[in-house]
């Protein structure tokens, strides 16, 4: 078994970062280049905290509904 399909078993927060850069990757471009079709993948930018809290609220959330 792949390991991208291990992996739909567990809570995976991926972070499209630097989207204050004009070279960043979009959502999109990171779920393509990455293989990640259905994974949840939160824009951010780190230096301004945007999407940060929105990427870890899904995460809690997640990982509450595994209890
Ligand atoms: N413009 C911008 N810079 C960022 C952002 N997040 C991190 N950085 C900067 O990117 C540089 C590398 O950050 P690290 O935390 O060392 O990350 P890394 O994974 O080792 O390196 P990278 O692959 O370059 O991200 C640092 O100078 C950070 O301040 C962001 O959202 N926007």
């Amino acid at each position: 078994m792949l390991l991208v399909d291990e992996l739909r078993k567990v809570a995976l927060l991926v972070f499209a970062n630097k989207q204050d850069l004009p070279q960043a990757m979009t959502v999109a471009q990171v779920s393509d280049g990455l293989c990640l079709s259905g994974y949840y993948i939160q824009a951010s930018c780190a230096v301004s905290g945007s999407g940060l809290v929105e990427g870890l609220d899904w995460l809690s959330k997640q990982i509450l509904k595994q209890f």
